[in-house]
């Protein structure tokens, strides 16, 4: 699903899914997820949708009634990332208004074969506005983040009370990643 919007949506419903063609031991696709925000569960239900152009006028009617898309670019491949700004322009134009939208650098722990720099992500990510983080969906770095990130948001939204301190997503995700370079992953 690279240079892909994932669909994360608490909606029930049906929606076809693609099985990734490894078994990664943290997935981004194919599962309901559920993620508890502050003792409250969060029932995710992720979709993954084909990145390759030929599939565009299909995914529409993936992310057209998502309450959140994530994103993904290959950090070892400069086309994946120079998509993602096409995706924008697409989701602009066929997602929902409120949509969350997070932008992932996946393959975070392929360093040797980075072609886009973490810097690049972030500059995007900061051009639209979205929160941003490395990922990889084979050490599971940043993954179960991303998720609790989504998930926090969405509570945040449905519950909102006035005296409620507001959720930021960018300075939570900001707050909580970690680094690709960094020793340590999940
Ligand atoms: N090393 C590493 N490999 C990964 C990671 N994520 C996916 N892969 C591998 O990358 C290959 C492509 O994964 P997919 O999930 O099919 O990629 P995709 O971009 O979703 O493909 P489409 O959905 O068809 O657009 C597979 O062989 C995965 O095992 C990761 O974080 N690290």
């Amino acid at each position: 699903m690279t240079g892909t919007p994932g669909a994360a949506a608490t909606r029930d419903g049906e929606a076809p899914e693609r099985s990734p063609p490894f078994s990664p031991s943290f997935d981004f696709t194919g599962k309901n997820k559920v993620v508890t925000v502050d003792g409250v569960r969060v029932k995710l239900q992720i979709w993954d949708t084909a990145g390759q152009e030929r599939f565009r006028s299909v995914t529409h009617a993936y992310y057209r009634d998502a309450q959140a898309l994530l994103l993904l670019y290959d950090i070892t491949n400069k086309s994946s990332f120079d998509s993602i700004r096409a995706w924008l322009t697409e989701i602009h134009e066929y997602a929902q208004r409120d949509v969350v939208i997070m932008l992932l650098g996946n393959k975070a722990d392929m360093s040797s074969e980075r072609v886009i720099r973490s810097e690049d992500g972030e500059t995007l990510a900061r051009e639209y506005g979205v929160p941003f983080l490395e990922t990889s969906a084979k050490t599971g770095m940043n993954v179960e983040l991303a998720f609790l990130a989504i998930a926090k948001e969405l509570k945040y939204r449905a519950g909102q009370q006035a005296n409620e301190p507001s959720f930021q997503i960018r300075d939570y995700v900001e707050s909580q990643k970690k680094r690709s370079s960094c020793c340590s992953f999940m």
